[in-house]
């Protein structure tokens, strides 16, 4: 079990000034897992994920992937290691297409040479990794098809072709079903259900019922603290996130159960 851990922080922590964001952060993520991070707002969900693609600077605290020590690495070395992230805010060129979009973000991580040939042979790489990303999530009819005029759904399925373009072995996502409607939320759990067999998916969202449902692991932090780490069912059932957390939006299932 131990040695399918491909992602794992070591006191992790992130202060700004006195307001500590993310405070001694110890968290293994596996692969082939979706792991959830749940938690209220300001929380440090996003500090986290920010950290673990490279764009935050931890204050403290290790991350290993693979074993090796990556914090401090420049972001596009996170990029080329496999570890793609994903935006709460949409982040797409609207005025491109939804191939194109795709092959800019494939060329983070296939782009670097200025050999004539090689380039050829690297076009070829990003516009293939392009076209299979936006199979991957169904987005096939859609390839020539400019940003704009896809539906906002269609947009954040987009987001996530855009992430699995790098050609990633860890997504790291970042709400990607806010604003969404029920029908199009339904989709996204569909594929990140089928994406979690062949990835490590590290999933922030604030949809509760998408969270329990996906997750193979779910870590609840507030306000920067690591409350609980577990199976789906060991953090319902745990008091202190009950309390903490889960409890101000759980009456339904008090009331059910
Ligand atoms: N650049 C920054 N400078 C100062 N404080 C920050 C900065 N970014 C985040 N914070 C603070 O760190 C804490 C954690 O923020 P973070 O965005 O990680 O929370 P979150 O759990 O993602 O919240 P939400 O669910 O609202 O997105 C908050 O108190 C926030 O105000």
């Amino acid at each position: 079990m131990a040695n399918d851990i491909i992602l794992e922080t070591e006191s992790l922590s992130k202060h700004w000034g006195g307001i500590k964001a993310l405070n001694d952060i110890s968290l293994r993520f596996h692969d082939r897992q979706l792991h959830g991070v749940v938690g209220p707002n300001g929380a440090g969900k996003s500090t986290l994920l920010n950290m673990l693609c490279g764009t935050l600077k931890p204050s403290r605290g290790c991350i290993f992937h693979k074993g090796e020590q990556i914090d401090g690495m420049k972001p596009w070395k996170f990029v080329r290691r496999g570890i793609g992230r994903s935006f709460q805010k949409t982040n797409i060129y609207t005025v491109a297409t939804c191939l194109e979009n795709c092959a800019v973000a494939a060329q983070r991580r296939f782009a670097g040479s200025f050999n004539l040939l090689a380039s050829r042979h690297t076009n070829q790489r990003v516009t293939e990794a392009a076209e299979k990303a936006l199979h991957q999530v169904g987005l096939e009819r859609r390839i020539h098809t400019v940003a704009a005029e896809i539906s906002y759904g269609e947009q954040r399925q987009l987001e996530l072709a855009m992430v699995l373009a790098t050609d990633p072995c860890i997504l790291l996502l970042d709400e990607p079903m806010a604003g969404m409607g029920h029908e199009e939320s339904q989709r996204i759990i569909a594929l990140l259900d089928q994406l979690k067999r062949d990835y490590c998916i590290v999933l922030v969202e604030h949809d509760m019922d998408a969270i329990f449902e996906l997750s193979d692991q779910l870590t609840v932090l507030d306000n920067g603290t690591h409350l609980i780490t577990g199976t789906v069912d060991e953090v319902r059932n745990d008091p202190r996130v009950k309390e903490a957390y889960l409890g101000k939006d759980d009456d339904a299932e008090e009331e059910a159960a």
